[in-house]
């Protein structure tokens, strides 16, 4: 069936782009599309082919009354050298209610069209192999990106970087059970071990891969950083300073945040899903209770955690580490990936040497401090923590190459991968002389991570593979 659907957005703009793909895309050209190049050409092109690949200024016309429609532009693609792999056709018109309403009308028409449902030229595309399943994710992510970090990931996982880095994983268990199943055939003892060096590399390198702490999924769905406290530290005064606007209540009242207020926001050009939570402290207050409770949850589960203390609070007179107090009710939660924003320097001014001195008190990792009421120090903090993050996060600011960016973007690749990790680490427990059992692990291992890509089967692969070899080896 040929598909169809507006490509851009719905509503007032300059330009329009209605899509058309499947076997009878060119009946379509025919019954809609005049062209208006001149000479030769002109009575000839009702039986012509298009020319693929090219811009051509036309007409839009209804296939029954030929009444005209609009006046656009229209692209060829021909089959398999297009988005689907099938021919395509792209209209592009003017972007109006009744333009696009009335073009899509006409395309209703053929008996040999419909709509196209969510995703379907994306499917078409997956289904005559021009994308992977990690191409795919790249592509939706692409769509959805909103921050720089997130659009150069999805970049290279639309653009296929991400699928050549599977698949050289994969053609590498491959050569090993390849390797292995040559033993089977012609087998000299000693040569079990050289397959087993090479799947412990292997090992070594799918568990690098998996160590990563979930950045790329983090990087992907934004990184969820919790900002707590004790109360009136200014937990709500950064949350506000933040996202640069009145978005949660000060007061200058213990306990004025309660529930968690969540926004998201771009920090360095990283993705940030920020909370504000209730200032922890023991209360009485049934409802600030379950607040705080809250609170202590959300900073265990966060990605980052930013506790914010108030300097006039915690600091006694003199510069000495054991005038620092910290109060019992959040020390517990700092941790040495914690940081720490030492808030209110207009009431008690610090050197940064004072500064470093409460981080090691605390036992975090990095400190700032600022007046978020004079703002004083606020630049400074913004700078260090965007910084912080990315050094976190991000590695290809550090002139990364490819090979830094985290290859594990979604969670269904994670499941895949440790697979194919148990895989191999069966291989390796089989005695060396059960080499036909163990061949069985590796087949398991490269069919764990061809469901990545969720193209090619394992047989084909093998099978070329072996094509390609000598006897003897
Ligand atoms: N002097 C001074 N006061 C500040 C500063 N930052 C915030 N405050 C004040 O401190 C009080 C508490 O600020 P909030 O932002 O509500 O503090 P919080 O940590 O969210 O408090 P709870 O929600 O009650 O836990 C308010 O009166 C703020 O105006 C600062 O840098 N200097
Ligand atoms: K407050
Ligand atoms: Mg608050």
């Amino acid at each position: 069936m040929t598909i169809y659907a507006l490509s851009t957005p719905p509503g007032r703009a300059g330009v329009a782009v209605i899509r058309i793909s499947g076997p009878d895309v060119l009946k379509v050209w025919k019954g809609m599309v005049r062209t208006t190049a001149g000479g030769a050409k002109k009575g000839k092109q009702r039986e012509q082919e298009p020319e693929s690949w090219k811009m051509h200024r036309c007409r839009v016309v209804d296939p029954i009354s030929g009444n005209l429609l609009d006046d656009g532009l229209v692209v060829f693609f021909k089959a398999p050298k297009s988005f689907t792999t099938e021919n395509v056709l792209e209209l592009h018109i003017h972007s109006g209610r009744a333009v696009i309403s009335s073009v899509l009308h006409a395309l209703s028409l053929f008996p040999f069209c419909r709509p196209a449902e969510p995703g379907e030229f994306t499917r078409r595309a997956f289904e005559g192999e021009r994308l992977d399943l990690t191409q795919v994710e790249g592509l939706k992510d692409l769509i959805d990106a909103e921050t720089e970090s997130q659009r150069r990931a999805a970049l290279m996982a639309a653009g296929g970087v991400t699928r050549n880095r599977f698949e050289e994983l994969r053609t590498e268990i491959i050569h090993c059970l390849a390797f292995v199943e040559a033993l089977i055939d012609f087998g000299e003892d000693e040569d079990i071990e050289e397959a087993r060096e090479r799947v412990l590399k292997l090992i070594h390198i799918i568990e690098t891969h998996l160590a990563d702490s979930r950045r790329g999924e983090i990087m992907r769905s934004g990184i969820r950083l919790a900002i707590f406290g004790p109360p009136n530290a200014g937990k709500s005064s950064l949350l506000n300073f933040l996202a640069q606007r009145e978005a949660a209540i000060v007061t200058s009242i213990p306990g004025t945040t309660r529930d968690i207020l969540e926004l998201s926001l771009d920090i360095g050009g990283l993705p940030v899903i920020i909370a504000d939570t209730a200032g922890i402290r023991k209360t009485v207050d049934l409802i600030e209770q379950i607040g705080v409770e809250r609170a202590r949850q959300l900073v265990k589960s966060a990605d980052v955690a930013l506790c914010v203390l108030s300097l006039p609070d915690i600091v006694g007179d003199n510069e000495s580490q054991s005038s620092v107090r910290i109060p019992q009710s959040v020390a517990p939660l700092i941790t040495s990936e914690t940081y720490l924003l030492l808030n209110k320097t207009d009431m008690v001014d610090v050197t940064p040497e004072r500064i470093n001195c409460i981080r090691d008190a605390a036992g975090a990792a990095k400190a700032w401090a600022v007046s978020l009421t004079t703002n004083k120090g606020t630049q400074g903090f913004l700078d260090g923590f965007a910084g912080a993050l990315l050094k976190r996060y991000d590695l290809m600011q550090e002139g990364g190459t490819n090979q830094n960016e985290p290859l594990v973007t979604h969670a269904r690749q994670r499941v895949h991968l440790e697979n194919a990790l148990q895989f191999l680490n069966a291989f390796l427990s089989y005695q060396p002389n059960d080499v036909v059992f163990s061949a069985e692990e590796l087949r398991y291992a490269a069919q764990a991570v061809g469901k990545i890509s969720g193209l090619i089967d394992v047989e084909d692969v093998l099978d070329a593979l072996f094509r390609d070899f000598c006897i003897g080896k």
